[in-house]
């Protein structure tokens, strides 16, 4: 499968060159899981965001351009991989100059540290905005997967059960039907024929044990306790009331990166309080 790259793709890589302008500046970084300063960030050298293939998701079959007798899907992929490479290249060498420029600048004492910071906050923005339209496609799920990330970091950080369930129920719980259904959901539900009964029993078993999974080590290391008896049968509920709602036929304005948590996260709620 060959590669597509999206303004998502570049957003870690274009991170780590702002850690750089970032580090002459000395501020502190916004304490998300993902920081920029993160040792687990994503690869240190810039081409890597070639690697990101795996966000891609395949298209189906059935694809009306196919139908033309000039259209093989090899030169399709290939003219689509040489846009986005294109489109990669020119923000991230024009990602590169905006920092190195400011950093020199700064280092050069022509700019002061504050107004340097805030240029780069003007510019980098605005160049990565301006890039979109160069960009095929925006990749939802990856996208939207990472705004649960945020939104669940910035309102359920670490004390609240509710973040780390909807988390467990969206990674876990949706990451293991997809893997379990597709190689053993021969058996489809009977009102949607794209999931199967082991795909959605997995998403349950494994949304369920994950959810426990972090909770136990939430509250092993003190951010909160629970009536254990009492949190495996909301966890339950949580993790039924996913698991149903990823089960149904989707369209393609509704997501499972955004219809699962949001379900977990309403039912945590309803069951566990903020
Ligand atoms: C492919 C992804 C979601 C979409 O799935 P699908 O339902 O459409 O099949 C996952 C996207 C992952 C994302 C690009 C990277 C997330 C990075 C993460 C926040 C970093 C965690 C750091 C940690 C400390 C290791
Ligand atoms: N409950 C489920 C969920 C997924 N699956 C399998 O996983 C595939 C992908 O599921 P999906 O459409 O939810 O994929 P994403 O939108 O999560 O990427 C389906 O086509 C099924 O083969 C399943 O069998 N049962």
């Amino acid at each position: 499968m060959l590669a597509r790259m999206t303004p998502l793709s570049l957003t870690p890589t274009f991170s780590l060159l702002l850690h750089r302008h970032r580090r002459l500046v000395h501020r502190s970084l916004i304490d998300l899981p993902f920081s920029y300063s993160s040792p687990h960030c994503f690869s240190p050298k810039p081409t890597s965001v070639l690697h990101f293939h795996f966000l891609y998701r395949p298209p189906h079959a059935t694809t009306t351009r196919s139908s033309s007798p000039s259209f093989t899907p090899v030169a399709a992929a290939g003219g689509a991989l040489l846009q986005d490479a294109g489109a990669t290249a020119a923000v991230l060498a024009g990602a590169y100059c905006l920092v190195l420029a400011f950093e020199t600048l700064t280092e050069r004492e022509v700019i002061k540290q504050n107004l340097s910071r805030k240029l780069v906050h003007i510019s980098s923005g605005l160049l990565f905005a301006i890039s979109w339209p160069i960009f095929r496609e925006l990749l939802r799920g990856p996208l939207y997967y990472v705004l649960i990330l945020i939104f669940c970091s910035l309102v359920f950080w670490r004390e609240s059960p509710v973040g780390v369930i909807t988390l467990a129920m969206m990674c876990a719980g949706d990451g293991v039907a997809d893997i379990m259904g597709r190689r053993f959901g021969s058996v489809k539900l009977p009102y949607n024929q794209q999931k199967s009964w082991v795909g959605s029993i997995s998403m349950f078993i494994f949304g369920f044990l994950i959810s426990i999974g972090m909770l136990y080590y939430y509250s092993a290391l003190g951010y909160f306790q629970l009536d254990w008896m009492s949190a495996i049968q909301r966890v339950a509920f949580v993790a039924l009331l996913s698991t149903v709602v990823e089960s149904l036929p989707t369209t393609e304005t509704v997501d499972d990166n955004i219809s699962v948590p949001l379900t977990s996260m309403v039912a945590a709620y309803l069951s566990f309080g903020f």
